[in-house]
């Protein structure tokens, strides 16, 4: 069975549907660099109405450790989830379960970065380039997802209904994240792709 992890809400009614959809995880973006950024105690709102067995992720990228305290103390989420430049000691200082993104957009020459954080619960291969922003909408080549790492590894980047089937064949993923694939705007999810994406997953 394929997870599935939403990522970028920021309403209410999203994280309700997204709970009853049955998703595995629901991520809220917290760095200030994002149209889809919600304040630690907006964030904590939306927190409180996901359901238990939900996981909570808090997305950050390169952001001060003092902000990502103030993160961890008002929202409480169960991982946090580094897009930046962070190093393993970085993303590990916090003692929270955590992912970390890597840029798939240089191709196979970024499979090399996947070996350098130990004691990441997992992996998330996105699509955009070295030093840009996810959430983009970009996709990678899906035959480059290793398959013998012992780490989880979550496929993101540009998924939608329409690709997230054929990216799981060519993937085999532990989990597929999206955000822009779902929305109708960004950080408005949008119930018709919502309902579309976990169909053709579950397909
Ligand atoms: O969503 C954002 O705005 C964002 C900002 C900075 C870093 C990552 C961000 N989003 C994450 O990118 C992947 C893929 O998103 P998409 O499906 O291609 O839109 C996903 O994990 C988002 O949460």
């Amino acid at each position: 069975m394929t997870r599935i992890k939403f990522c970028g809400l920021t309403r209410l009614d999203d994280v309700q549907l997204a709970a009853g959809l049955g998703v595995d995880a629901i991520g809220f973006v917290m760095t200030r660099r994002s149209k889809r950024f919600v304040d630690p105690t907006a964030a904590a709102r939306l927190r409180d109405a996901v359901p238990p067995y939900i996981t909570t992720v808090a997305l950050v990228m390169d952001d001060e450790p003092a902000f990502i305290d103030e993160v961890l103390r008002v929202l409480r989420p169960d991982m946090l989830q580094f897009h930046g430049d962070e190093t393993d000691e970085d993303c590990a200082a916090y003692g929270v379960r955590y992912t970390k993104a890597i840029a798939m957009g240089e191709g196979a020459s970024a499979l090399e970065r996947l070996h350098r954080f130990p004691r990441a619960a997992g992996l998330l291969l996105d699509g955009h380039g070295l030093g840009e922003q996810g959430g983009s909408g970009q996709c990678f080549d899906w035959s480059l997802m290793p398959k013998d790492l012992a780490q989880p590894l979550i496929l993101a980047g540009g998924l939608d209904a329409d690709n997230v089937a054929e990216a799981i064949r060519v993937a085999r993923p532990w989990a597929v994240d999206v955000s822009s694939g779902i929305e109708s705007s960004p950080g408005i999810k949008d119930r018709a792709k919502m309902e579309r994406f976990i169909s053709a997953v579950r397909r």
